[in-house]
């Protein structure tokens, strides 16, 4: 099964003691570029890209299924840990796989929840798994269960490009489990989901997403300084919670932008929906 990457454009975390109610409002985007999951008989391995790994969603499924004899397989067009929502994408891919197996008729919502779930306890995300399950330019306005996302609908989709520059890797854990980084997120993050709530167009959501990279300090100079040199662009600002840069562009501004980069992912939006 594939999922699309995912890049959370800003974001406010929400933390209860319910793993289910606990989550982000925020907004992203889902992009053609993924993860494909498969499962097959085994010892209940793990594999990313070919690489046996202890990936902590993915574990953590396998536990609360209860499934054994079957190892996970996954392979990925986008690195790990750069704030693409690829551990989401491992869960959901994850629990749907299995799901499949454990039940063909399991309700869609049930594997949802399960994928959730397992992100929060590893740290590893807050909403992600919600952007990849309905897919396309999405606004999270309520965290966790039971979900409330506004999809907005873009006009010409095809006529866009979301270009990405991975510049290195961040552990989301050691952002979303600081007091202090929670709190800077949380005090910008709640302003700026009102105002792309009165004006919910892909290049507002660029615009909203550079200031909130730019006021809670989670921006790289490296990369503010990539979004200036690309203001020509219909946006530019960094993946939440990577060290990534992600720009919005046409046909008209693709070779530019391309000239800047040193080592482009080009994608499409991907509008694909689970549920
Ligand atoms: N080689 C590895 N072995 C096991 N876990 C890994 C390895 N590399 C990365 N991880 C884990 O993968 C998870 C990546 O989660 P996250 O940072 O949210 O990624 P993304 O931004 O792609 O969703 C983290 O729990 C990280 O510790
Ligand atoms: C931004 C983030 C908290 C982490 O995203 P990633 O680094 O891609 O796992 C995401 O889960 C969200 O809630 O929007």
């Amino acid at each position: 099964m594939f999922v699309p990457g995912h890049i959370t454009g800003f974001f406010r975390i929400h933390r209860e003691k319910d793993p289910l109610r606990t989550g982000s409002t925020g907004v992203g985007i889902t992009v053609d570029k993924g993860v494909t999951t498969e499962v097959r008989s085994g010892e209940g391995r793990i594999y990313f890209n070919d690489r046996e790994m202890d990936l902590c969603p993915t574990k953590e499924i396998l536990n609360n299924m209860g499934i054994e004899g079957y190892d996970v397989i996954h392979k990925s067009q986008l690195p790990l840990g750069c704030g693409l929502g690829v551990s989401g994408g491992c869960a959901l891919g994850c629990a749907y796989e299995l799901g499949r197996i454990m039940d063909p008729q399991m309700n869609k919502l049930e594997l949802l929840k399960i994928a959730h779930i397992s992100e929060v306890r590893c740290g590893t995300g807050l909403g992600d798994v919600m952007g990849q399950y309905f897919g396309g330019f999405t606004i999270r306005k309520k965290p966790g269960f039971p979900p409330d996302v506004k999809k907005i609908n873009i006009k010409d989709k095809d006529r866009y490009y979301i270009v990405v520059e991975i510049l290195g890797k961040r552990e989301t854990r050691d952002v979303i489990e600081d007091p202090n980084w929670i709190e800077k997120i949380n005090k910008v993050g709640d302003r700026l989901l009102k105002e792309i709530l009165k004006n919910p167009t892909l290049e507002n959501f660029m615009a909203l997403s550079y200031i909130f990279v730019k006021e809670t300090g989670l921006a790289s100079e490296e990369i503010l300084s990539l979004c200036e040199d690309l203001s020509f662009s219909r946006g530019a600002s960094q993946a939440m919670l990577g060290d990534t840069l992600f720009v919005l562009c046409t046909d008209e501004e693709i070779k530019d932008v391309l000239s800047v980069l040193k080592n482009p992912i080009i994608c499409r939006i991907y509008e694909g929906k689970y549920g």
